[in-house]
């Protein structure tokens, strides 16, 4: 397996790095960004946290934009961040659009052509990536955890209650919660599952939740109040799938805030708190 280093840079004592290997899922070249805290310099063994960002961000916005690194850095926990969908597939259309195609995987496993060969993020960001990036660095398997914004909140959601065995932590910023029944989701789902409407449920937050599956721990989830997206958001859907089914949401909506890594940036050490009480406590 080859991994090359695209750049690296030295930041709060330990090291950003940006990567491209070839990967299996996708079919394609693949990038993401990884940020090794100092601890991990030193060959010990920390507990790591993948995140998803949204439609038409990249391997990097999550990491530049988030002020995460800041904090996980105190608290000597990687951070993996990969790209928002495979890239130069060559399917026709696929940079048409900011919500379809690239920039816009969805984090789900495609079915229906042409995106089905290469359009497989769910594994890719499920499965992949993870021994990927435990084979490269000393991330600890046994304590991941993820946090997804927008269409990468909805993709955390997804990974969190699909997969509980993956993850030990999640939290979410501004999630797509019901995907089915909103413009985007209903886009991407129809291009990506076309009529199979079993996928569509399968991959809808606030359905998985009614249908009874339970995430690994404790959802975080913070919404801002002018979140220029929230009807489509749908946040009140998932709440009340919540305490139908009495699975553990903590929801913190936030007057002031729209929907951009300004309002990410104002909560996400609360979000790191979250994960270190869980993957450290
Ligand atoms: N540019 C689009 C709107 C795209 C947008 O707002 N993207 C958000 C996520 S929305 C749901 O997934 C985002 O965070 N983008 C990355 C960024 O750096 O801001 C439009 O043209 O309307």
């Amino acid at each position: 397996m080859t991994v090359t280093t695209l750049s690296e840079h030295a930041c709060f004592d330990g090291v950003v790095r940006f990567l491209e290997h070839q990967s299996s899922e996708l079919g394609v070249g693949a990038k993401l960004g990884v940020f090794l805290p100092q601890e991990a310099l030193s060959g010990k063994v920390v507990p790591v946290i993948h995140v998803l960002a949204g439609l038409t961000a990249n391997y990097e916005t999550f990491l530049i934009k988030s002020n995460i690194i800041r904090f996980a850095a105190q608290h000597g926990i990687g951070v993996v961040a990969p790209d928002t969908s495979p890239r130069n597939t060559g399917i026709e259309g696929e940079d048409k659009d900011y919500d379809l195609g690239s920039g816009a995987g969805f984090y789900v496993d495609a079915t229906a052509e042409p995106w089905s060969k290469h359009y497989r993020m769910e594994s890719y960001v499920g499965k992949e990536l993870p021994l990927l990036t435990e084979s490269l660095f000393p991330f600890d398997a046994t304590r991941r955890g993820i946090i997804g914004h927008s269409m990468g909140g909805m993709g955390a959601l997804i990974q969190a209650l699909r997969y509980p065995e993956r993850w030990k932590t999640v939290s979410v910023f501004a999630p797509i919660c019901a995907p089915s029944r909103i413009p985007w989701g209903k886009k991407a789902f129809d291009a990506y599952f076309g009529g199979d409407l079993q996928k569509w449920e399968e991959y809808d937050p606030t359905i998985l939740l009614e249908n009874g599956y339970k995430p690994p721990s404790t959802i975080l989830l913070d919404q801002g109040l002018k979140d220029q997206y929230l009807a489509d958001l749908k946040p009140d859907a998932l709440v009340a799938a919540a305490q139908q089914t009495g699975q553990r949401l903590q929801v913190r909506t936030h007057e002031a805030y729209d929907h951009g890594y300004w309002f990410i940036q104002s909560f996400i050490h609360d979000h790191i708190e979250h994960h270190v009480k869980g993957l450290k406590g």
